[in-house]
């Protein structure tokens, strides 16, 4: 039996809504085998993150390593990473494994406020790291610190889209999760030739914790099956918005969303 392979690099989320927890699922969900390294631990749950716990330099390169020197995932991604330090040894294994299947989510702030990547660390993931993306997945406040401007319009999101693909990104998404100003949550994406609105209603639930996530994860597995990118987009945001719309009523304040739904709702059919 062949069975595709995703490996996910990013951060544990306690509370198992966001970051590699919400990778695996995703992965799982959507028939394909996940991997994992884990570069930081987070105390968190769905009230906010109460710690960050970096693991140490040589565990993240050891568990790399150990991926690299014997498995082989079709696609990876990447979720928070944390330092300066962490995104120069991603993207070196990335480049030594030839990787280059790369989806990278930009991972910066959690939903409520608390830092998931360093401030310094920045320029590192704009130098070192997006270069090396097959894609990449900023949030509107995500892409307005990697360009240096700030984003209104939808005609200014594709300007910066534009602008990451000449930073060295072979195509991006710019998510519409955070722009409310549209009764559609708007997705655009751009590979350098067209650019596709990969667009759903806007559900009004408070229970978002884990999008991103979930949604650079879907993509991730998708492209591992060899579909091609605008199939992996929209195949992704009907994972998400289900996830969302079928939200499990866990936790006390921003609950997870349903990583079940897609795929019971494709039994039930
Ligand atoms: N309320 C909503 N209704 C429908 N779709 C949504 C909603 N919120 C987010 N999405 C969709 O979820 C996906 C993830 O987008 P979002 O902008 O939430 O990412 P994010 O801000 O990076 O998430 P996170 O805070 O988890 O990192 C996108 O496809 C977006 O359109
Ligand atoms: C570990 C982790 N990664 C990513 C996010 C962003 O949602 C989060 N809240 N936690």
């Amino acid at each position: 039996m062949h069975i595709p392979q995703a490996l996910t690099i990013a951060g544990s989320d306690s509370g198992g809504g966001a970051g590699i927890q919400a990778d695996l699922k995703t992965f799982q969900e959507l028939g394909v085998y996940g991997m994992s390294v884990i570069t930081a631990i987070t105390a968190q749950n769905t009230a906010g993150v109460q710690g960050v716990y970096p693991v140490e330099m040589a565990g993240i390169v050891q568990q790399l390593h150990s991926i690299g020197d014997d498995l082989q995932p079709v696609a990876v991604k990447t979720g928070m990473l944390f330092s300066a330090e962490i995104i120069r040894e991603v993207a070196q294994a990335v480049q030594a494994y030839g990787w280059t299947t790369l989806v990278i989510d930009p991972v910066m702030v959690a939903k409520g406020g608390s830092v998931l990547l360093q401030e310094q660390a920045v320029q590192a993931l704009i130098q070192e790291l997006l270069p090396l993306a097959a894609v990449i997945t900023p949030n509107v406040p995500e892409a307005e610190l990697l360009i240096g401007r700030p984003i209104r319009t939808l005609a200014e999101r594709e300007q910066a889209a534009s602008q990451l693909i000449d930073m060295g990104a072979r195509a991006v998404v710019i998510k519409g999760g955070h722009d409310t100003s549209t009764a559609q949550a708007i997705d655009v994406l751009y590979d350098g030739r067209s650019f596709h609105y990969v667009e759903g209603p806007r559900i009004h639930t408070p229970h978002t914790h884990g999008t991103g996530c979930t949604y650079s994860a879907a993509i991730t597995a998708e492209l591992a099956k060899h579909n091609d990118l605008l199939t992996a987009v929209q195949t992704a945001k009907a994972f998400v918005h289900a996830a969302i719309e079928d939200g499990l009523g866990i936790g006390s304040v921003h609950g997870p969303t349903n990583h079940f739904a897609y795929r019971q709702r494709r039994a039930v059919r």
